[in-house]
């Protein structure tokens, strides 16, 4: 099986660092000189400056090449997801697309493997999300994550494939649990940066972690997943790495609002979009999501801390 990466950010270049540790791996950038730069240095100095690449790793800007792999692993941020698809669709057509974007895409609510099916019907979709940071796959550390596929035959056979030394993969055909896990932890991670960054303890962020985990399961269930996928790595594992991790984006825009500071928006955070079309959502939905509905409030400058906090615990007592 060939396998190429389509996106050279932080995550895919660690995927690709980690699989091509087995086998041939092509890394797909679509800035030429970002290209030429890893092709001589054997690096990605501006998304993983201190991991060289394995010999085994072929860097490219030409979209045809990469697509002659068997399985393509597509890693670009959730919102451009959509525009890249749309940009390659004759070379993608019929292809194994694994999405490895945690989000909600904006202006449809869809999750990845729908963004998929749309554009590309005859696609095989499938889905790898779960806890890792870039930099700890790249460098070896042991990680365990989930790979969505409905398809039972496909997701066992891409389980056999992905899976390498230090990255072991579980699987399941819960798509969409698997999606919205990894969608949703990261809104709650950026409720639990603010709380740390205002100086409000570690009591508040585990109540925000359990009640933000309801949240999410409120979610998911309505949209037909199985709890036992949001108990898993895509979701409750990766809510807890996201949300007490300072090496998370989404945790560190949560501090920046909690201490005041400016934040750079050039930075991938999927979980600004994702809180506002997650609102959105679950208005049309009925589904009450106060701490998304905060974090929406606090990301728009309309809440303070101050009154976020004041809003939430006001709210009327219930049972857990
Ligand atoms: N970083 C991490 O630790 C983890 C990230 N993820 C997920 O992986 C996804 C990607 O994140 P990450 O790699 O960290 O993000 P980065 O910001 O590091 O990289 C994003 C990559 O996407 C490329 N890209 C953006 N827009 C387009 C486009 N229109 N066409 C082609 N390429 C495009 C960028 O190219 P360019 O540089 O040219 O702009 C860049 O290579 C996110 O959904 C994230 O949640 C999942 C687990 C861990
Ligand atoms: O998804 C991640 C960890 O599993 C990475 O988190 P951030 O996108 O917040 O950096």
């Amino acid at each position: 099986m060939t396998i190429s990466v389509l996106g050279a950010g932080a995550f895919g270049t660690a995927l690709a660092i980690s699989l091509a540790k087995e086998t041939p791996v092509t890394l797909w950038a679509r800035d030429s000189a970002q290209v030429a730069d890893m092709q001589r240095q054997r690096c990605n100095t501006a998304r993983l400056p201190d991991v060289p690449l394995p010999a085994r790793l072929t860097p490219t800007s030409d979209f045809s090449q990469a697509t002659e792999a068997e399985v393509l692993l597509l890693a670009v941020p959730m919102q451009k997801l959509r525009s890249v698809l749309q940009a390659h669709r004759a070379d993608l057509k019929g292809k194994v697309l694994v999405a490895c974007c945690k989000g909600i895409e904006l202006e449809t609510g869809f999750g990845p493997i729908v963004v998929i099916s749309q554009v590309l019907p005859a696609a095989k979709p499938a889905l790898l999300t779960g806890p890792s940071f870039a930099a700890d796959i790249a460098r070896g550390l042991p990680t365990a994550l989930t790979l969505a596929c409905s398809d039972a035959k496909l997701g066992h056979q891409l389980q056999q494939q992905l899976t390498t030394a230090n990255l072991r993969l579980y699987r399941t055909t819960d798509t969409s649990g698997a999606e919205l896990g990894g969608a949703l932890k990261n809104i709650i991670a950026i409720a639990c940066g603010a709380v740390i960054g205002a100086g409000l303890g570690e009591s508040a962020r585990a109540a925000l972690m359990t009640r933000g985990y309801a949240e999410m399961q409120r979610m998911a269930l309505a949209c037909g997943a199985k709890p036992e996928t949001l108990a898993g790595l895509s979701g409750f594992g990766d809510l807890t790495l996201t949300c007490s991790s300072p090496l998370s984006r989404n945790y560190q825009l949560g501090l920046s609002i909690g201490r005041g500071d400016g934040f750079d928006p050039n930075i991938t955070v999927e979980g600004a979009a994702t809180a506002r079309a997650t609102a959105a959502k679950a208005k049309t939905m009925g589904l009450d999501m106060p701490l998304t509905e905060t974090v929406v409030g606090l990301l728009n400058g309309d809440l303070t801390i101050a009154t976020a906090g004041a809003q939430l615990l006001a709210r009327p007592l219930k049972e857990e």
